[in-house]
């Protein structure tokens, strides 16, 4: 069961079980210790009442004692080992097996959580698992065990009195249970409040420089004061609810004690009893809600941590894309037949038919929304789509595993992602298996020496998160690079040139024609004279293909495209006006 809850492993469950076992027997030896302690000062009692001669006995309490310590510590010690190296491993176990299974999620999924919901699952959730192991599992199994345990031993000595002791517990389970309702619930919505407070500070953290620049930072900060403030009496209220609950539960607990007394004492006023038997119950009765008090109030940390378990599962039990990894494709054109694609409800391609063939550029163009990169990273299977067929060399992609199919990809998209890393290892991405030799080539083609080799450290310098010490320019740079080491048949370009000053543009042009001979290409570009040479040039409009062809075809057939040249000669022509005034100026 716990297994299925936590995803642990079948060691870990073993583990958990071994500490709950130790711990009973902790628990139990704990409450026995009073017992050698209590019959001595009783025999004491009887010499010194004139019931009992002498003190026979005492020796073999005083060495019952000291087994019933011995035994104690041991026990302890057995359950703590056993229980936080468990935690320790299945921590370890759960975090890499869920990193493990977002890499195979499909960005149809990925797309849909925000990141601090994500982060917080992997880090806030797993972070409760195992306080779940490590503090509350055990200490419910062994409080519930060693509880029961003692109260059978009571009935046997005494059913009245055990009954007595007993009469509350009902009254003070079903207000605990009631509290650990409420608080799971609340606990639920108080972790929506936190994720938004956790996401505005990332928010405002991202955009600082824009709410700088755009003077808004005043404003901003008051609305992210408010998101803040609105949790925190949430906050106290909980916690005062909660700790009242758990307060109210144990006092009415205790009350059975006070039947106890009472009851007990009638009991021996009427013979019913011995004395002996009365204080037994007296001292038993204190130290049976030990283990039960600890129980009720670590099972409300254990309901929490199911809500945690259910992110847990949301993310594992997600349906991964499969495929087969034994594919072997020898041609490399991407066809796309009758797809239709939405994201969501939205469909954002309309029955979209086209090859790109291997050895030629195809490129595609339309209006910015028309759909240009939905196409390129459909054809590497990052989503899968509602209807029609993706090949590549005539195997469907939806048939390949996606790490599989990616082995034929190198891509150049328009956000590039970097590693909070060194360049080398950046670059390495692209091929974890180059030596430096051509990490160092790649890292060449791709004309990033000019600006590696001013940097203190060169290929070993650590270029921050998202590489935020480069340049936008550079950043796309080390991405063209990693295309190169990984030198696959096929290549995505997605505004591959965008961050490029003119100068480093033509060089790279040069260079990526070198990387993209006799492959299939298939690039997207906004400036359309990077594109006009293309093989093919398919253009999208609203989801829809409206042409199909090379430069001077679509001029004569494609009003679309015909657009789309005027608008670039208009935006050419402000922009070569404004850069004359500037030198004149
Ligand atoms: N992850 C997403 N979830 C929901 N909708 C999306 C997502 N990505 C893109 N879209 C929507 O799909 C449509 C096509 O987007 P796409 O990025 O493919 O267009 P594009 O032609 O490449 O645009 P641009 O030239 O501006 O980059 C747009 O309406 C966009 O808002």
């Amino acid at each position: 069961m716990l297994k299925k809850l936590y995803y642990l492993t079948d060691k870990g469950q073993k583990e958990v079980y071994r500490a709950s076992l130790w711990l009973t027997i902790f628990e139990l030896v704990t409450t026995l210790s009073v017992l050698p302690i209590f019959c001595a000062l009783y025999e004491m009692l009887m010499v010194y009442t004139g019931r009992k001669n002498e003190t026979s006995s005492l020796v073999l309490y005083l060495a019952a004692s000291i087994l019933i310590v011995v035994l104690s510590f041991l026990s302890y010690k057995k359950m703590y080992k056993v229980k936080y190296l468990a935690a320790g491993k299945e921590n370890c176990h759960l975090r890499m097996s869920v990193a493990d299974k977002l890499r195979k999620l499909p960005e149809s999924y990925l797309s849909k959580r925000d990141l601090s919901d994500l982060t917080s699952t992997v880090m806030d959730d797993i972070g409760t698992i195992e306080r779940a192991i490590t503090n509350s599992v055990a200490e419910t199994v062994a409080g519930i065990a060693s509880g029961i345990i003692l109260i059978i031993a009571l009935l046997f000595i005494n059913v009245k009195l055990a009954l007595c002791l007993l009469s509350c517990l009902p009254l003070a389970v079903i207000t605990m249970s009631l509290s650990n309702a409420v608080s799971g619930k609340t606990n639920a919505k108080n972790r929506i409040l936190k994720l938004d407070v956790s996401e505005s500070v990332q928010e405002f953290l991202e955009n600082i420089k824009s709410l700088r620049a755009s003077d808004t930072m005043h404003e901003y900060q008051k609305k992210m004061d408010y998101r803040i403030n609105r949790i925190v009496p949430r906050l106290l209220l909980f916690e005062f609810l909660a700790g009242m609950c758990v307060s109210v539960s144990y006092n009415v607990m205790r009350l059975g004690i006070g039947f106890v007394v009472i009851c007990g004492a009638k009991m021996l006023s009427k013979g019913e009893i011995t004395p002996f038997v009365f204080l037994l119950f007296l001292l038993m009765s204190v130290r049976v809600y030990e283990p039960l008090s600890q129980a009720l109030e670590t099972v409300g940390a254990l309901i929490a941590s199911t809500v945690a378990a259910g992110r847990i599962k949301e993310i594992m039990e997600y349906p991964e894309m499969s495929g087969s990894k034994d594919t072997d494709i020898k041609a490399f054109d991407v066809e796309f037949k009758n797809v239709r694609f939405s994201y969501d409800d939205e469909e954002v391609l309309k029955d979209v038919s086209f090859v790109a063939k291997q050895g030629e550029y195809t490129a595609l163009v339309g209006p910015s929304g028309s759909g240009k990169s939905t196409i390129a990273k459909l054809a590497a299977r990052f989503w899968d789509i509602d209807s029609g067929r993706i090949t590549v060399g005539g195997t469907d992609v939806s048939t390949v595993e996606p790490e599989e199919l990616f082995k034929y990809f190198s891509i150049v998209f328009q956000d590039v992602t970097l590693f909070h890393d060194t360049i080398y290892n950046n670059i390495l991405v692209g091929n974890k298996n180059a030596t430096r030799q051509q990490v160092m080539k790649a890292a060449e083609d791709a004309q990033c020496m000019s600006f590696i080799d001013k940097i203190p450290g060169g290929f070993d310098a650590v270029i921050g998160e998202n590489g935020h010490t480069l340049s936008g320019g550079e950043r796309q740079r080390l991405s063209i690079a990693r295309a190169f080491l990984k030198d696959a048949p096929i290549v995505l370009l997605d505004e591959s040139t965008a961050s490029l000053d003119p100068e480093t543009e033509t060089s790279i042009q040069i260079a990526l024609e070198r990387l993209t001979r006799n492959k299939t290409v298939i690039m997207i570009a906004h400036r359309l004279r990077t594109i006009e040479k293309c093989d093919k040039i398919v253009v999208l409009d609203e989801g829809k293909i409206v042409g199909c062809g090379g430069h001077s075809d679509l001029m004569a057939n494609c009003e679309t495209y015909k657009k789309m040249q005027q608008y670039q000669r208009e935006t050419d022509i402000i922009k070569e006006t404004m850069s004359e005034k500037k030198m004149i100026s």
